[in-house]
């Protein structure tokens, strides 16, 4: 199991900043967040894998048309993954994957929003997306849900893709997340939150690492 740190809510030089305290050992993926992106544009990958050339780097767009397009600049970019949303259109699903792969990249779905979960994930699957990721983001963690069941619902159905799933995992939800065995699990202010960030990424690291 891989842990992803999820960086949100700073500028670039925060974000880079971010990395250096907790150690890029503590990490398997660093993620540009969808609002840094939107603040600074896609810089902010660029600076990111430059500051950190041997660290995965997810370029967490959300992309929902023009995939192939979109992929491309990331890429170019810096970024080693990329992101779009489960919703989109299969020709922009197969787009984001045929792009991807001319270099060597891969495509993390992002199921945020998808109402029948089971069935988009088994298309998504036979698609050839990389990873099938479910997510609750920060509208619904504010009213309490979160997504340990979709991980069960993708788990039984995904043959192929790698799962993942992200949204308000914090250390006292980690091992029930874990015990649902996901290939990738992303966490941002689990870790951005805490007083002692590189120690806190440095034990989810380990506790996935021996799990
Ligand atoms: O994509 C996101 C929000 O749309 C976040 O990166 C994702 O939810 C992980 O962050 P957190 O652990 O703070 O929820």
């Amino acid at each position: 199991m891989k842990l992803q740190l999820a960086i949100d809510l700073v500028d670039t030089a925060g974000a880079i900043a971010l990395v250096k305290e907790i150690g890029e050992d503590n990490l398997d993926i660093v993620e540009i967040g969808t609002p840094v992106v939107i603040n600074e544009g896609l810089r902010a990958v660029k600076e990111m894998k430059a500051a950190f050339p041997n660290l995965t780097v997810l370029a967490d767009l959300k992309i929902m048309d023009a995939a192939g397009y979109e992929v491309s600049q990331a890429v170019a970019h810096g970024a080693d993954i990329v992101t779009i949303l489960g919703a989109a259109e299969d020709m922009s699903i197969k787009g984001a994957v045929e792009e991807a792969k001319k270099s060597g990249k891969q495509i993390l779905v992002d199921m945020i929003a998808v109402k029948d979960i089971a069935t988009r994930a088994k298309e998504l699957d036979a698609l050839g997306v990389d990873y099938i990721c479910v997510h609750t983001g920060y509208d619904l963690q504010a009213v309490g849900q979160n997504s340990f069941e979709d991980l069960a619902t993708i788990k039984s159905v995904v043959t192929n893709a790698k799962t993942a799933v992200a949204g308000g995992i914090k250390m006292e939800t980690l091992p029930e997340v874990i015990a649902a065995r996901p290939d990738l699990i992303i966490v941002g202010g689990g870790i951005t939150g805490q007083d002692d960030k590189q120690e806190t990424a440095s034990t989810m690291h380990r506790m996935l690492q021996e799990a």
